[in-house]
């Protein structure tokens, strides 16, 4: 397999913006090279006013019309920040080893919420007390816990399952039980596992990441208590505690129903991937479906929005 590095250089501020739209394109995370050395000492090192983001794409043949629509997004929008210099993406291909390691060195440890840390296979790191240890390699589905849809939501998960000082369900009876409507990496579902979720369910429309989080959940010996498949939500029966769904505004609108339908009574409904100028769409889309809004979150431009099932 041969990979496509595509290299976006920008102004520091269009940063974010660029990074979410490839996160978005290739379906994975992306680096970003954000020191300008000048000098052999450290004491020079500054920041940059430019940044390139780095997103890596399949050679296949859909290659050309993908840096054509990042060519096209740059354009549309670098306009809008001062200092934009149109500059054409630059290509270079990989092999699927190179690619890999490519990876490994923007892939650190990253602590989510108070006690949660998402750790590459190959980094070592010394836990806390109470830590809880996610390994995840970056696939190719999404979900490495550095998008910020991702981290509000493992962020409500902490909230749910972390009360007075203890994760809940290993003492108490619930929550128990968690459906996650687009796992992608299984990252979601993995937390659930680890935070004393008993049984989980991820669902993907999209069979490559059931087979990567499938991966990832024996990785991190959660085998027992996940299932992983590609059954729409509509044709999924049964209650959960939980309720995840980290997918895009309209899609959360247009599964309302079955989202609430898989929710027992006082179970929480966590919706992200929801774009914070869309919060008042979702909310509307939730309004007057016996479920309450506890509690709204936002990171960068996206929002989290958790709901109680009234009855
Ligand atoms: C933004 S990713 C979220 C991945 C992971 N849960 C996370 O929070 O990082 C969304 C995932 O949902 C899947 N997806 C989109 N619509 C879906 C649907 N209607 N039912 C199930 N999966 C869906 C996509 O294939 C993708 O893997």
């Amino acid at each position: 397999m041969v990979w496509a590095e595509v290299s976006c250089t920008v102004p520091a501020a269009m940063v974010d913006e660029v990074a979410e739209f490839l996160i978005e394109l290739s379906g994975s995370g992306v680096s970003i090279d954000n020191l300008f050395l000048d000098t052999f000492s450290l004491d020079t090192v500054r920041e940059s006013d430019r940044k390139t983001v780095k997103a890596y794409l399949p050679a296949d043949a859909d290659l050309t019309a993908k840096i054509d629509t990042i060519t096209a997004f740059l354009a549309k929008h670098g306009p809008a920040f001062p200092d934009f210099t149109f500059l054409q993406p630059a290509i270079s291909l990989l092999r699927e080893e190179d690619w890999a390691n490519n990876w490994k060195q923007y892939f650190k440890p990253a602590r989510i919420g108070k006690r949660l840390v998402i750790k590459p296979t190959w980094e070592s790191f010394n836990p806390d007390p109470g830590d809880l240890i996610i390994e995840l390699d970056p696939g190719m589905a999404f979900g490495t816990g550095t998008h910020a849809t991702t981290r509000l939501c493992l962020e409500a998960l902490e909230q749910i399952f972390f009360r007075e000082g203890t994760w809940t369900n290993r003492q108490g009876p619930i929550p128990a039980t968690v459906l996650d409507v687009g796992t992608g990496s299984g990252i979601l579902a993995i937390a659930a596992a680890k935070m004393g979720g008993d049984r989980i369910v991820g669902l993907d429309i999209d069979p490559r990441a059931v087979e990567v989080a499938g991966e990832n959940v024996r990785q991190n010996g959660a085998a027992d208590r996940v299932e992983l498949g590609t059954t729409p939500l509509t044709e999924m029966k049964g209650q959960f505690d939980v309720v995840l769904a980290n997918i895009l505004a309209e899609e959360l609108v247009r599964l309302a129903t079955p989202l609430i339908d898989r929710l027992g009574p006082g179970g929480t409904l966590v919706l992200s991937g929801i774009l914070t100028e869309r919060e008042d769409f979702v909310r509307t889309g939730f309004a007057d479906h016996g479920v309450t809004l506890l509690t709204t979150t936002r990171h960068a431009e996206w929002s989290c929005l958790c709901y109680r099932r009234d009855t």
